[in-house]
């Protein structure tokens, strides 16, 4: 089953096109990476998929419900880049707040599963405000993750964290049967997430294929895989 289509959308700013023709498809639990330089659609796929942005054209669905509906909302965690919980609320809180809003079951044990998982314990009764950049990016998770979402849709989901939050945080994701879209620049974060990934560039695909055909084409021509990235993305290079 398809849990997230995505087909011939485009999407302007005002006169600026942000997304031109972009498709790809995403079956129910399986796993892709969004690569792409700096502007080059990544966070605007992802608003589209979590029903914050209309596109223009195109159709665009996840597990057949429009993206904007309540339906769709229930199942899917959006992490945006810039996550800001609420700043003059605690931990405890943010997770209390959204976590009712979200209609979750046995919140109070869910709340304390997930400050475990992400080593929030200590910091249950801190205001945001107070917390380092780090944990504010630990209870984003959190929050994106307190009603047990079917479809992550994760942008720059390791920025800030220290290494073994992100190897604790990327072991929980690999457990859950979920369906994760990831958004990145860098290629080993895709690549902990992942093996396939898909190249945008000014808005359109540019390659969509798995980590090792690059990984091999490196090996072979002595090149870096960043390097290759860039070459792909730069479309001076097909695979
Ligand atoms: N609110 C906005 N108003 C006008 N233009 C925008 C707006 N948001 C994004 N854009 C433009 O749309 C294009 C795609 O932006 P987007 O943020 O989706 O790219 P990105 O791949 O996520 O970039 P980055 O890696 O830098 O976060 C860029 O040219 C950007 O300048």
């Amino acid at each position: 089953m398809e849990c997230i289509h995505f087909e011939q959308v485009s999407k302007y700013y005002g006169k600026k096109r942000a997304i031109d023709g972009l498709t790809f498809r995403l079956d129910c639990g399986e796993s892709m990476a969004l690569i792409g330089p700096n502007g080059a659609g990544k966070s605007t796929t992802l608003k589209i998929l979590a029903g914050i942005l209309k596109p223009d054209s195109g159709s665009v669905s996840i597990s057949g419900y429009d993206p904007s509906t309540n339906d769709a909302r229930k199942i899917v965690g959006y992490l945006p880049e810039d996550a800001a919980p609420y700043f003059t609320l605690s931990v405890r809180e943010n997770l209390e707040y959204i976590g009712a809003l979200r209609g979750v079951q046995n919140l109070n044990s869910r709340m304390d599963f997930l400050m475990e998982l992400l080593g929030l314990g200590n910091y249950r009764n801190v205001k945001v405000s107070a917390l380092s950049r780090g944990n504010r990016q630990k209870l984003a998770i959190a929050l994106v993750l307190i009603h047990d979402p079917k479809v992550l849709l994760l942008d720059e989901p390791l920025n800030y964290l220290d290494i073994p939050s992100q190897e604790a945080i990327t072991k929980y994701f690999h457990s859950l049967k979920a369906t994760f879209l990831v958004s990145t620049h860098i290629m080993s974060i895709a690549e902990r997430f992942t093996s396939r990934i898909l190249i945008i560039n000014n808005g359109r695909k540019v390659w969509e294929g798995d980590i090792q055909q690059i990984k091999d084409q490196s090996n072979r021509s002595n090149v870096s895989v960043e390097d290759l990235i860039t070459r792909i993305m730069g479309g001076q290079l097909e695979l």
